[in-house]
């Protein structure tokens, strides 16, 4: 009898198997793929990361006119994806079978079936624990479009081994997945073109962030919004859409599905532990991370909530103990910040403008931050949202780098910290964080250079000084 069994060996299930190994727990991890890591390390952040970067370098070098290089040449994918694959493999070491089962993880390769309330059968085993926990992670979505099984179509899981650029290349979907992998191809010299169904690209982010992010990735990639897939011929290279309320058409070289992503339930008989779906097929857990069965957890993409790596990771902590010591600490998502690593990056951090009703909201355009001017890179800003007294309650940025500047934030709003905070600190010079020295600024220049205090001021210089 194990005390824990993790299903599923990706971000949140190797947050587990190592923190409940490492706490004296005996501990088993299952996982279907041949290779620790999930979906972030092979087909996901990690891959993707170092596609951007390719694709950055490449769009640089060809953009250095000015200082007197054409850089010229064929772009060789090939090459490219080898050097995006030994990324991953670098990382793949410190998430290999043989380092948990050094920890003393005992690990089985296969996808389990339930065959009771703690009851699993892997491959020839029978498995028994006092908690399990579901870790599976999600896949690509499909959405019911005509002829999409007969389309020969990349995803972020076939789009990393690929070796010829295609000339013309459309996205179905403008979210993350999305957005992240079309300006690297564009980069790379493919002509992109996405197509989304809803009114906007970036559906979560914040509307003014949405509108700047929209106007300048416009220069690179064809945007076609309010335009619903429907159905593809010519085994993909022809695309239909309703815009509308009409027909259109385009023709590819190739397609992307980027169209969401569904929760990886299938095949493991979860009824018979008496664990409930939600109406989209996530399994549903509470704040604890418990699911309807108070012996099993579920975490990271699944559950359907942010996901995000490093969300499964804190799930995942937090399973660690609810799990092992009985205790029910809560899961809050409230300052929990995600980036996108579009050219130029987004931040987000809690809500959005849209998402509060009274909000003050203080914001500093790059151009007026002296690192941003040096580096010719002034498109963006930073916006500040705080209640009344001034807690911050969101914080949203677009920019070159905002998902490294943008990070002392994170610390003030997890403390529930006033948008002066921001100010609290030297800012060497001249740093791109002192974005933030200037968004506060104008907090303070709200609260000394207006009201009573210029005028008591002014008194207290004629009469004192
Ligand atoms: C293209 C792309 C880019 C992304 N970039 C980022 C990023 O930059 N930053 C970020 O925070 N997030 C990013 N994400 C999201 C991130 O990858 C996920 O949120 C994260 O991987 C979720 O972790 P997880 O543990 O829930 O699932 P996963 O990491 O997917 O792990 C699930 C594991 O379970 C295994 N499994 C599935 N079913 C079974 C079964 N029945 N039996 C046994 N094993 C099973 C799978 O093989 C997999 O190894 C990106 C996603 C995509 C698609
Ligand atoms: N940098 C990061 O952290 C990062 C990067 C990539 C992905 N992710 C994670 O992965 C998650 C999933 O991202 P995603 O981009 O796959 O999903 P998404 O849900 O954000 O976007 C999918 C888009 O596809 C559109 N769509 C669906 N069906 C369509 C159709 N038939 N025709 C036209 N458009 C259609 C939807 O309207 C939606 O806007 C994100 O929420 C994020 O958490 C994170």
């Amino acid at each position: 009898m194990y005390d824990i069994i993790i299903i599923g060996g990706g971000a949140g299930g190797l947050t587990v198997a190592s923190g409940a190994a490492s706490l004296g727990a005996k501990t088993a991890l299952i996982e279907k793929r041949e290779s620790l890591g999930g979906d972030c390390l092979h087909y996901g952040c990690v891959p993707s990361k170092a596609l951007i970067e390719a694709a950055n370098e490449i769009h640089t070098a060809r953009n250095s006119s000015y200082a007197g290089i054409d850089a010229s040449g064929e772009v060789d994918l090939g090459k490219i994806m080898e050097r995006v694959n030994r990324s991953v493999e670098t990382i793949q070491e410190s998430d290999s079978k043989e380092r948990f089962e050094t920890m003393g993880v005992d690990v089985y390769k296969g996808a389990p079936e339930f065959l009771g309330d703690r009851k699993l059968k892997v491959e020839g085993d029978i498995l028994e624990a006092k908690k399990i926990v579901i870790a599976t992670g999600s896949s690509v979505n499909k959405p019911p479009i005509e002829g999409l099984d007969a389309a020969d179509y990349w995803t972020n899981e076939t789009v990393f081994q690929q070796t010829e650029l295609p000339r013309s290349l459309t996205f179905i979907g403008a979210g993350p997945v999305g957005l992240e992998i079309a300006q690297a191809f564009a980069r790379l010299g493919c002509d992109v073109t996405v197509l989304e169904g809803g009114n906007t690209i970036l559906k979560k982010e914040d509307p003014s962030i949405r509108d700047k992010a929209m106007e300048i990735l416009s220069r690179e990639i064809t945007f076609i919004t309010e335009a619903r897939v429907e159905k593809v011929s010519d085994g993909g290279k022809k695309v239909y859409y309703t815009k509308n309320g009409k027909e259109q058409s385009l023709e590819t070289d190739k397609l992307f599905l980027a169209a969401g992503r569904k929760p990886n339930t299938e095949g493991m008989n979860l009824t018979e532990t008496g664990v409930v779906l939600d109406d989209k097929g996530f399994v549903h857990v509470d704040d604890t991370m418990r699911t309807a069965n108070p012996h099993v957890f579920a975490i990271g993409d699944v559950t359907g909530h942010m996901p995000f790596t490093h969300v499964a990771g804190e799930h995942g902590k937090l399973v660690v103990q609810n799990a092992l010591y009985s205790l029910k600490r809560k899961m809050s998502y409230e300052t929990i910040p995600w980036n996108t690593y579009t050219t130029p990056e987004i931040f987000h951090l809690g809500k959005t403008r849209e998402e509060v009703e009274e909000a003050y909201v203080y914001e500093t355009r790059l151009n007026e931050v002296d690192r941003f001017v040096a580096e010719h890179a002034t498109e963006g800003f930073v916006k500040i949202i705080t209640d009344r007294k001034g807690k911050i309650i969101g914080a949203h940025a677009i920019g070159k780098g905002a998902g490294d500047w943008m990070q002392p934030v994170v610390a003030v709003m997890n403390r529930g910290g006033h948008i002066k905070e921001l100010s609290d600190m030297v800012y060497p010079y001249p740093n791109h964080p002192a974005a933030l020295e200037a968004v506060s600024g104008q907090y303070w220049r709200l609260k000394l250079f207006s009201g009573i205090a210029p005028v008591l001021s002014r008194r207290y210089l004629k009469w004192f000084l």
